[in-house]
């Protein structure tokens, strides 16, 4: 897989006419990430549109429900032939197992691929003294996502979402088929905004990460096309 494809840009755009805009002023983007802002606003229209130009897609929607509910969910996602969907780790064991079984099992009813399931770790908004003092997790950033993410492994969850500084620990620990998607990335120069947890696309990619998701780095730039490939760019450096 080349670097321009282990790079995913979040689509945070409110509504398909933006979404469009951007995708066409990006063409060298081949993997998108739709989350909750423009799936409220379009629902499955936009991923259609974006498969219908040979985009990936990833349906960020990061369910956390009962395993009831999270199952129908996931059923439907993956109707949508997407590439990649999220769940909170935080739903534990039962609604993870009845996510990945939920995928594969209407995946092989219908004879499609099924998406491969990511279960968010730790948020990347947050931080250390964020996790000890509003949630009252007393293990540390590390040792928490660490847990999350044997958690996801041995509930038959694919992967999991972390940030870059946790990428080589869960590489160790879940091993090298356990996908690992990180946001947080922050190039060089440009401002951390809400996220608290942050690595450059190079030093993202060095610890041992399959995909990088990155969002306002590249839709805020005056031109996307050319913040896109100099992260690719980047990455290759
Ligand atoms: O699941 C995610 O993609 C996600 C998890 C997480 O812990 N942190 C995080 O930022 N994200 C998403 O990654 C993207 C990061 O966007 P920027 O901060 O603009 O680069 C957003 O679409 C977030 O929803």
């Amino acid at each position: 897989m080349g670097s321009a494809e282990r790079v995913i840009v979040a689509l945070d755009l409110a509504d398909a006419q933006a979404a469009h805009a951007l995708v066409e002023r990006a063409p060298a983007v081949r993997f998108w990430k739709v989350g909750l802002e423009l799936f409220t606003a379009t629902g499955p229209a936009l991923i259609e549109w974006l498969k219908a130009r040979g985009c990936r897609v990833f349906l960020d929607l990061k369910f956390h429900d009962i395993p009831n509910t999270v199952a129908g969910a996931c059923r439907s996602a993956t109707r949508l032939g997407v590439d990649l969907i999220t769940v909170h780790a935080t739903g534990g064991q039962p609604m993870l197992m009845a996510a990945a079984a939920a995928c594969t099992g209407e995946a092989a009813r219908l004879g499609i691929p099924a998406p491969a399931v990511l279960a968010v770790t730790l948020l990347t908004s947050l931080d250390a003294q964020l996790l000890e003092q509003q949630l009252l997790v007393r293990v540390g950033v590390s040792g928490y996502v660490e847990h999350l993410a044997a958690l996801a492994a041995a509930s038959g969850v694919q992967g999991a979402v972390c940030s870059p500084l946790e990428t080589a620990l869960l590489r160790e620990r879940c091993g090298n088929d356990f996908l690992i998607v990180t946001p947080g990335i922050r190039p060089g120069g440009s401002g951390e905004g809400d996220q608290r947890r942050t690595l450059t696309p190079g030093e993202a990619l060095a610890r041992g990460a399959d995909y990088l998701v990155v969002g306002r780095p590249v839709t805020t730039a005056p031109d996307p096309q050319a913040a896109f490939l100099a992260i690719v760019a980047e990455v290759d450096g």
